[in-house]
């Protein structure tokens, strides 16, 4: 027995010769708000993807609940795990029927149209992400930001154990970026619906996840806590930006803030570099 709900072993996965993680393994707690983040093309979606199912994995396990989902059937995982993507694909399908196919790994053979409870299930995603007033338009006819509300509502509707995000807040502005966090936060409260999500803002990160899973060429560089990972010597070395860290005021996480050029030019030659002890 694991003490962790989902936990990865030594996975490793990836594109032929041209990309492959080294063996990746963590565990997480249910109820956890797992953040992975890391620079562009370090195996933040590659790792997304093994963990889905997406990409055949080369070696390694992968267990929820004290139980190896790699070898369910699609619709069995379908019902444990859901899973955002990136990419939307918007074919001329209603916002509402859309968010029904989040119900499909639970009809029964020769049942061709949804039950009542299933539309109540979806109706209720759709209130909560606030996509409702668009459920008789087009996917297609939604904004980038609305299509990703469209997206988790359709995960959500899936009612899973696991919920996989790919930058969920991608195309959000802040206002959409707090509303999507906050309810993915409610939820993972109230459900205990355990969340892992590739987020790039790591004051975002910080702010939400009680867990950060940082990598690094294709590597796991370092996880734990907010405060462990997003230190500014950890962070400097994976993203080689200059950064100063401080704890934002309210929640005590910390908060990361970039430096320009011409500000850190002018800080070596008054002082002759950062002071970390301020
Ligand atoms: N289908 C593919 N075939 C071959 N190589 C790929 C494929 N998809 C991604 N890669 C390569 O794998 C590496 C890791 O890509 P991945 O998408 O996992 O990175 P990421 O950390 O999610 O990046 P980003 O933050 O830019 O989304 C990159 O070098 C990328 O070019």
């Amino acid at each position: 027995m694991s003490d962790y709900y989902f936990e990865i072993d030594k996975l490793c996965c990836g594109y032929g010769n041209e990309f492959r993680l080294k063996p990746v393994s963590f565990g997480l707690k249910q109820g956890d708000l797992a953040g992975i983040i890391g620079p562009n093309g370090s195996g933040k979606t590659t790792l997304l993807k093994g963990i889905s199912g997406r990409l055949p994995l080369s070696s390694g396990s992968i267990r929820l609940n004290n139980q190896d989902i790699q070898n369910l059937k699609l619709r069995q995982r379908a019902q444990r795990v859901a899973v955002v993507s990136q990419f939307i694909d918007s074919a001329g399908i209603s916002v509402e029927d859309y968010v029904l196919m989040g119900r499909l790994p639970y009809r029964e053979n020769f049942q061709f149209f949804e039950s009542n409870r299933d539309l109540t299930i979806a109706r209720k995603y759709m209130r909560l992400t606030g996509i409702w007033p668009h459920r008789k338009k087009q996917l297609s006819q939604l904004s980038g930001g609305e299509q990703q509300l469209a997206a988790i509502a359709q995960a959500l509707t899936q009612e899973p154990e696991l919920l996989l995000m790919d930058e969920p807040t991608s195309h959000l502005d802040i206002t959409h970026q707090v509303q999507v966090l906050n309810l993915i936060q409610r939820l993972n409260n109230e459900l205990k619906l355990t969340v892992l999500m590739i987020i790039h803002d790591l004051n975002l990160a910080a702010e939400y996840c009680n867990h950060l899973i940082m990598m690094k060429d294709g590597q796991l560089y370092s996880q734990g806590t907010p405060s462990e990972v997003l230190a500014y010597d950890k962070i400097e070395e994976v993203y080689n930006t200059v950064v100063v860290t401080q704890n934002n005021p309210l929640s005590g996480k910390p908060a990361v803030f970039l430096v320009s050029e011409k500000i850190l030019e002018e800080i070596k030659a008054r002082y002759g570099g950062i002071n970390r002890n301020q």
